[in-house]
């Protein structure tokens, strides 16, 4: 059996990189005359990639969005949060320490993301995080993105794991979809970017900060999923 691996989402999850997606989202809609976005609003508006956050800031505002507009802004977006890249965007206190601690325990991790790859490739390396995962596969690596339970399998597969051996840890409705269609236990966050309470997604487990998780937390979920999928054969 392959190591254990545990799959991470990447914005509200690994690294807390709101305060760069709303400077950046509101640098790019103010040069259209709409109002500026707030934390709480960007917890509706993130979690399908820059493209739909832009869109779904149109449809706070009521305003409707041409295709040509549409192109101009995702490019004005690209331009600006790359430029400013990595910002104030830290990984969540305790990352370091927990990969560390779970990594001495045998285990593996990997990134499953809505963010774009060209996006997120770049903030993982300026962060000096990227070498810590097997792999990271994001919201334009395949034709499928999370809710999609593929986008999980897949990025399991790219990262030499087993399915029955892997748990996703995530901090939205996307994540702990995808970990459920996955056939995966889920682990939510409540430090992200969700518009609901996490405990509604019905996760296997709730962490408030990354010491809660254990290798004993993961290794019990790795056994819940597995008879999970003992039943369901
Ligand atoms: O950038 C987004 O829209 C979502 O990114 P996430 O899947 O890492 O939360
Ligand atoms: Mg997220």
């Amino acid at each position: 059996m392959s190591a254990p691996l545990v799959v991470f989402d990447l914005d509200g999850t690994l690294i807390d990189t709101a305060p760069d997606l709303i400077d950046s989202l509101n640098y790019t809609i103010e040069a259209v005359g709409l109002a500026p976005v707030t934390f709480d609003d960007l917890t509706h508006l993130v979690g399908q990639g820059v493209k739909v956050m832009i869109q779904r800031a149109f449809e706070l505002r009521r305003e409707p969005l041409d295709e040509v507009t549409a192109a101009k802004l995702f490019d004005r977006y690209m331009e600006h949060y790359q430029a400013n890249m990595p910002g104030k965007s830290l990984p969540y206190p305790g990352l370091v320490a927990c990969l560390d601690r779970l990594e001495a325990a045998g285990m593996r991790f990997a990134i499953c993301t809505n963010k774009g790859s060209q996006l997120a490739t770049l903030l993982m390396e300026k962060l000096e995080l990227s070498h810590r995962f097997a792999a990271m596969t994001c919201g334009d690596t395949f034709a499928f993105r999370k809710p999609d339970g593929r986008h999980v399998l897949q990025t399991v597969e790219l990262a030499g794991g087993d399915p029955l051996n892997a748990i996703m840890v995530g901090d939205s409705i996307n994540d702990i979809l995808a970990a459920q269609n996955a056939g995966v236990p889920a682990v939510a966050v409540t430090f992200g970017y969700s518009d609901v309470a996490v405990d509604q997604l019905n996760p296997d487990r709730i962490i408030e900060s990354y010491a809660d998780l254990t290798p004993e937390m993961v290794l019990e979920l790795l056994d819940r999923g597995a008879e999970r999928s003992r039943l369901a054969r």
